[in-house]
Order: structure tokens, then sequence, then C-alpha cells
């Protein structure tokens, strides 16, 4: 049976587009389906300083092509050395729309990040003042906390006493990956919201371990288990406001991935929309699909819904979707869900 669902064009809370020859060869796999998607910062070295974003956001739109449509939104690299007055500037002239937190080793490319939360303080109280997100990468980093009690410890030893020492400044639990990262949100108020990616919303703990170590899906913070998958299901599907899509499509190449020390991430731009057309209808709630990745995100953030829409199509044959992107460093691998998705984007 052939089935069609139209929503507001989609945009993607959480991004990572890289630089050089691989922001070139996936900057399409996004702008072909998105309209906007907050930029990582993560970089090396990082995007610290509004001078730095200016200058990265000149190279993505460089790196755009001609036909197609699509607005970074940029982001700054949280350190313990940023100037709340730099911070203050970039949100003014509009170059960024959030700041992210890295606790210093905690993922990617995050050594600049911070360790010593006092020496931020100036500039949270600054973005509490102007009303900028703090976007949150939420893991702890000890040595004895177990990789995955990392999100849960994170939330009570330094999200929850940061917030209440920081009145007002809103905050963007990115990537949640747990039962208990979907508590702490509904038992907030509307100053804090989360981003949840596609792939937690499909895979748990085992699909990475079972049956031997599958690469391609692990990320951070990793995935937990099953209860938790379904816990992030029922908040994405719910409707409620304060979740939103954020892929965290995180591209790495092949060698990086499938290493003796692999690097954290998972690629899902190229088809992301397919896989969340499936996650929804499988949930019966495709009437939430809009929601979650198209209306949400603006209304947390303070910016219109984009203009344009996105058609996906359901179809007996099966999306074909490449194995692998080319970029100019190297294969990528897609995100294989292991199962078939009946859901084409088709306009
Ligand atoms: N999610 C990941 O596993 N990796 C991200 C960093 C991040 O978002 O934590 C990356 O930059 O590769
Ligand atoms: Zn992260
Ligand atoms: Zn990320």
């Amino acid at each position: 049976m052939t089935q069609t669902l139209t929503i507001r064009r989609p945009d993607d809370w959480h991004l990572h587009l890289r630089d050089g020859a691989m922001l070139q060869a996936v900057l399409p796999e996004t702008a072909r389906h998105f309209g906007r998607a907050i930029i990582m910062p993560n970089l090396v070295p990082p995007v610290v300083t509004g001078a730095d974003a200016s200058a990265y956001r000149d190279r993505i739109l460089a790196a755009l092509p001609d036909t197609m449509q699509f607005e970074p939104l940029m982001t700054l690299y949280l350190t313990e050395n940023t100037d709340p007055a730099d911070v203050a500037a970039a949100h003014a002239s509009g170059l960024i729309k959030a700041v992210k937190l890295y606790p210093a080793g905690a993922t990617t490319n995050s050594s600049s990040g911070v360790a010593n939360f006092d020496k931020v303080r100036g500039v949270l109280e600054t973005m509490a003042e102007i009303g900028l997100p703090l976007c949150v990468h939420g893991e702890v980093t000890d040595a004895e906390i177990d990789i995955f009690d990392r999100e849960a410890v994170f939330i009570d030893r330094i999200l929850d006493p940061l917030r209440r020492a920081t009145p007002g400044l809103r905050v963007v639990m990115e990537h949640i990956t747990t039962a208990n990262g979907v508590d702490y949100v509904k038992s907030n108020a509307a100053d804090l919201g989360a981003t949840i990616t596609t792939h937690h919303l499909i895979i748990n703990r085992n699909h990475i371990l079972v049956g031997g170590i599958k690469p391609h899906y692990y990320c951070l913070p990793v995935a937990k288990r099953e209860e938790h998958r379904l816990a992030l299901r029922a908040a994405a599907t719910s409707g409620d406001a304060r979740f939103f899509l954020g892929t965290d499509s995180a591209p790495h190449t092949d060698p990086n991935k499938e290493s003796a020390c692999g690097c954290a991430g998972c690629f899902t731009a190229t088809n992301t929309m397919s896989l969340l057309a499936h996650v929804f209808d499988e949930d019966g709630a495709l009437d939430q699909l809009e929601a979650f990745a198209s209306l949400n995100g603006p209304a947390f953030y303070g910016l219109p819904v984009n203009q344009g829409t996105l058609s996906l199509t359901r179809t007996e044959h099966p999306v074909h979707v490449p194995e692998k992107i080319e970029t100019g460093d190297g294969p990528v691998t897609v995100f294989d869900p292991g199962f078939p998705v009946h859901w084409h984007v088709t306009a």
C-alpha cells in the first residue's frame, strides 16, 4: 500500500559537518532534506570565538552546492578562557544560536572543553541574561564511573547543580540516551529541552556487541539497554515540545572507525528522514513526526519554522541507501539500521 506524509521542512538541531574535503562531501547529504542545522564546533582546533564561527560559516556556505538552500546555525565551543563579551557580541549580531559545553575529555575533539566549571560561571550568567541556549554533551568523564552510567551521573553531579546556580539559563541536553535523561527533562520547566538522535531510537547496546563488535554503531554517549531505547522512542513520538531531532550525524572515515581504537560517531545524514518515518510509523505516531523533526526545535530556539515541505512515501520496495559515501578523506559508512526501510523521501 502506498502512503504519503507531508511535513514542514525539517531541521537538524545537532550536526557535525567537519571541514575541508569532509565538509564538501557530507554537507549535501544534510542540505538535501534539512533547512537548517545547529553546527557543532568540535573542529581541530575548535570554533571558540565569534571570528572562528564567522569564518567557519563562510566555509560551509562556500561548500554548499548552488542548487541547495541551507542555513548553518553556528555555535561556539565553550572553554575555560571563553570571553563573555565575545559570546554576547556573536549572539547580538545573529551569528551564533548556542554555545556548546563539552566536559574535557568526554568525546571526539573535547580536550579543550571544561574541567573546572567555576571558570565558566561568568559566561553562563551572561548567556542566561541574553537568552542564549547552552547545548550540553552530558557525560561525566571520571575514570571510575562506568561508561553506561556517565549520562545519569552527569545529570546529578553536574547538570542539575549548574542549572540551579544559573537561574534562567536555557539548556539543551544533547543526544540523550537514557530514561534518566527523559525523566529529567520532563520533570523540569520549558527552559530545558533535549535532542534525540535517529540511531538511539533504533539501536541498543546489544546491536553494538552481540555477534561481533560493530564499529559503525559505536558513538558517544554509547547506546544503552533496551529499556532506555524504549524511553527515548516514547519521548520522541509523544509530541512533547521539549524533545526534538538532533541527528548527531558524525562522519569518520572507515579506517578511523574500523580500527583497534575506533572513533565514536554514527553517520546518519543520508537516510535519517526515511529511518524516522519508519520508527514513527512502527509506533503508530506518524502524526507526531512533524513536531519532532520540524516544529519543536524552532519553538525552543525561538526561530520561525521553515517555509517549504518534505514529502515521504511508503512503497512496497525498500529504499536503496548507498553503503558508503566517498569523501576526499576516504569512505564514510552510512548508518545501516539492519532492516529494510520502505519510506522514501519523494519531494
Ligand atoms: N557523537 C559521537 O560519537 N561523536 C561526535 C562527538 C559528540 O557529539 O559527542 C563526533 O564529533 O564525532
Ligand atoms: Zn556529544
Ligand atoms: Zn555530536
